[in-house]
């Protein structure tokens, strides 16, 4: 067997997931952003769009918003359940973020795969990206800016979901946030809502071409 037809077969076997074993051609991908940029909401229109994808739900010990679910926005637990289970390894990344814990289960990429999704969507911040970029170097990161620090605040007051208090301290934390935008492939600047839409809808689809690439050719040399 040449060398290159080896190297194939073990990614194959081996996914592009490492230990976590997954498709070659499953797509990772993290959306971050400073509070208030529009990450969820261009998370539900890509959800629309790509059926087939995953969105992974955090644990938080954030309170939910009046619009959100337990089970579909977030887990939301308490505290003493959010270190058990970062005690137990159950988290593939966690970290704090505006005085609250969030973490990703590691649960939630074997019931993306269990369901047979051809990929997932991290909405975590810059640190939870650090972190799976180091386990999954085959992650994909998007960073969402507002067009404007008073259009961020604008936003930020417009959802009306939060104390003033907490609106100025996610306000605070955006200027360090934005420091970290190198840790991702694209910065996506989210000004008019259905630009923004088309050029992540347009990432997507790219991300997506590379992996199939790569499962086309060891499916190809593996055949012959
Ligand atoms: N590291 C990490 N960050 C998360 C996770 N889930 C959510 N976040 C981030 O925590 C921050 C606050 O989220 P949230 O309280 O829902 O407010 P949002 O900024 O309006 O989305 C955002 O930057 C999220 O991307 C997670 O599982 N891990
Ligand atoms: N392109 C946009 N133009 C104007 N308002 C927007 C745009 N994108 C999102 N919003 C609004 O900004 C607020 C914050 O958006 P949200 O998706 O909750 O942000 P994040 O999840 O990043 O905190 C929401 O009220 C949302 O409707």
């Amino acid at each position: 067997m040449s060398t290159q037809k080896a190297e194939f077969k073990t990614l194959k076997q081996a996914g592009n997931l490492g230990e976590l074993s997954a498709p070659l051609d499953f797509l990772l991908l993290i959306l971050s952003s400073p509070s208030g940029a529009g990450k969820t909401t261009l998370t539900r229109k890509l959800l629309e769009t790509f059926p087939d994808l995953h969105f992974s739900v955090s644990h938080t010990t954030r309170k939910p918003r009046a619009n959100e679910i337990d089970g579909r926005d977030y887990h939301f637990v308490d505290r003493a359940e959010f270190e058990r289970l970062a005690g137990a390894h159950g988290f593939v990344e966690w970290a704090e973020v505006h005085g609250n814990l969030y973490g990703t289960c590691l649960a939630e990429i074997e019931r993306a795969k269990a369901e047979g999704k051809s990929g997932m969507i991290f909405d975590i911040d810059y640190q939870g990206a650090r972190q799976i970029r180091a386990k999954l170097p085959e992650v994909a990161g998007v960073f969402i800016l507002p067009p404007s620090m008073a259009e961020l605040e604008r936003r930020l007051r417009g959802r009306a979901s939060e104390t003033e208090e907490v609106v100025q301290r996610r306000f605070r934390a955006a200027m360090r946030e934005i420091e970290h935008y190198a840790l991702f492939d694209y910065v996506l600047v989210n000004d008019d809502l259905e630009s923004a839409f088309a050029t992540l809808r347009g990432i997507i689809l790219a991300e997506r071409a590379r992996r199939i690439r790569k499962a086309h050719i060891a499916e190809l040399l593996l055949r012959s």
